[in-house]
């Protein structure tokens, strides 16, 4: 095998897009995705590991019961969501069982995906400490408070009351924001995040080859 600085590995730059329920990281996500950005949605990796037979369903079952799966095998999203937003034991004892398998899986996802950078979608990027020391950047999705409610609801059916309730296990608005190196603002159309996201590209492309020029061991 060849040696030198040519040779040498190169961490891929790394973004974690986070924000709040329903503030829109899917769709700036297949925004970035449309540009040509490596996606890994960790979102998207739950609903796998808790699809009919996934790979998490033989633990969950066994930790909360036969109940929460449906008649196909898949975790019973909606018996869950009313457990685990009313009962925060509850929501440690599923997290301790998913969160270390979407990880894995998220590392195993970004290891053969292509792209000139990655982003990472992590809901709760600033809610867990790992992921924060996992990326070079941190980009939130932010809109009022108000709207994340009124588009959960309108999507999911969900009252006002449950969708609030999901978003005080959260963190603030203000403290994601505060975390954040980069914020795209979602709270009018979708034709203001075009060139939002064009923009933030452009940088992030930036950023990514300043660090293939560099060697892994410098960063
Ligand atoms: C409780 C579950 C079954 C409810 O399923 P549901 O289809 O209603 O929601 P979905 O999984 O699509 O998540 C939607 C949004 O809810 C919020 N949310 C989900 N899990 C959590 C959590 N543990 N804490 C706070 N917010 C959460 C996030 O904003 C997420 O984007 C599901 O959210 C779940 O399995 N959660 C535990 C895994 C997890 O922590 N996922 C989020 C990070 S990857
Ligand atoms: N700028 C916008 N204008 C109108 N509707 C929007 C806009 N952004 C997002 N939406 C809609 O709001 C809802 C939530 O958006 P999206 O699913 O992208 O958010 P999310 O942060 O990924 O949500 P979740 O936290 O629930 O996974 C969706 O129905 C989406 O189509």
């Amino acid at each position: 095998m060849a040696t030198g600085a040519a040779s040498t590995p190169h961490r891929r730059f790394s973004v974690g897009l986070t924000g709040g329920i329903g503030c829109g990281k899917t769709t700036v996500a297949n925004m970035f995705a449309a540009l040509g950005a490596a996606v890994v949605d960790t979102d998207e990796i739950a609903h796998s590991l808790t699809a009919p037979h996934g790979a998490a369903m033989p633990a969950i079952l066994d930790e909360f019961g036969a109940g929460f799966a449906t008649p196909e095998g898949a975790l019973d999203r909606a018996a869950m969501r009313a457990l685990v937003f009313s009962d925060s034991t509850a929501r440690h004892r599923l997290e301790a069982i998913l969160h270390p398998r979407i990880r894995d899986a998220a590392y195993a996802a970004a290891a053969i995906a292509t792209g000139p950078y990655l982003i990472f979608v992590v809901p709760l990027l600033i809610e867990s400490g790992t992921w924060s020391e996992r990326v070079d950047r941190i980009l939130a999705i932010d809109c009022p408070e108000q709207v994340q409610v009124a588009r959960v609801m309108a999507r999911n059916g969900m009252s006002e009351q449950q969708v609030r309730a999901i978003m005080a296990t959260q963190v603030t608005r203000a403290e994601r924001l505060a975390a954040a190196d980069d914020v795209v603002v979602n709270e009018g159309g979708l034709d203001a995040l075009g060139p939002q996201i064009a923009s933030l590209h452009a940088k992030y492309l930036g950023f990514s080859e300043r660090m293939s020029r560099l060697p892994l061991e410098h960063l």
